[in-house]
């Protein structure tokens, strides 16, 4: 495999290739055809073949992919068949409805959920009590913590972040709107969910262009 070839953006569009496989194991289609999966995912069948031609060769010309081995490596590249265990910094409204989410079925674990407020403090979120951040310390040396959801007002952030980093963990996903990723050494994934929603302002106003 040639990994290290793999442009950024055929590496964004790994998830959406792992979701749509997964769709398809689920309706029982063994093979499928570059054209098809194009068809369905809204991409050109020449940038699907681009895309899997860069991490390898995983179809035979004429008899398409192998819809389960595909999207197996897929989740490889992606690290996905090793389960990650998370925690929640930040049990708002954000965090407990992340915490509420159940991400093990893509391979992420929630295995703690922190939080300053001693309110919270033994509150449960799927039988996992909310415990104060000064434990977090010895529960990162104890378990083994890969992700660090980040949840809390952007006045804490850097501050928490860096604290974070310190414990050891090397992941974050940051859902604060500060950009994490240019002030720490470790793994930080932003998300900034407002942004999102304003390329679809964008979108809708060429829409409503278009009907005018
Ligand atoms: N990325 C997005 O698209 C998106 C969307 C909504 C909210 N947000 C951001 O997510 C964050 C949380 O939003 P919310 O609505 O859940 O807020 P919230 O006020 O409901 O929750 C924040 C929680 O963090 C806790 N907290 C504060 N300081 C802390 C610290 N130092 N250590 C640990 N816990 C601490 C608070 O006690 C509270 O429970 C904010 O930064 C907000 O801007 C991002």
């Amino acid at each position: 495999m040639k990994l290290d070839k793999v442009p950024e953006v055929v590496i964004q569009r790994l998830p959406r290739y792992y979701r749509y496989l997964g769709e398809l194991l689920e309706e029982k289609t063994n093979r499928i055809s570059s054209m098809e999966l194009s068809r369905r995912m809204g991409l050109t069948s020449s940038q699907i073949r681009q895309d899997f031609c860069s991490f390898g060769e995983f179809g035979l010309q004429g008899y398409g992919y192998n819809v389960k081995y595909l999207r197996e490596e897929i989740g490889k590249i992606l690290d996905l068949d090793r389960m990650k265990r998370m925690i929640v910094v930040g049990a708002g409204n954000l965090g407990q409805a992340l915490a509420n989410y159940q991400f093990d079925k893509v391979g992420f674990e929630l295995i703690g959920i922190f939080d300053i407020n001693p309110r919270l403090n033994g509150f449960a979120i799927r039988n996992i009590k909310v415990m104060m951040m000064d434990a977090l310390e010895s529960f990162v040396q104890e378990n083994q913590v890969d992700i660090a959801v980040l949840t809390i007002p952007e006045e804490a952030a850097l501050d928490v972040g860096m604290y974070l980093e310190k414990t050891g963990i090397q992941a974050i996903w940051n859902f604060t709107p500060v950009d994490l990723n240019t002030m720490l050494h470790i793994c930080v994934k932003n998300v900034h969910l407002d942004e999102n929603l304003m390329t679809l302002a964008y979108e809708y106003k060429n829409l409503l262009k278009k009907q005018a």
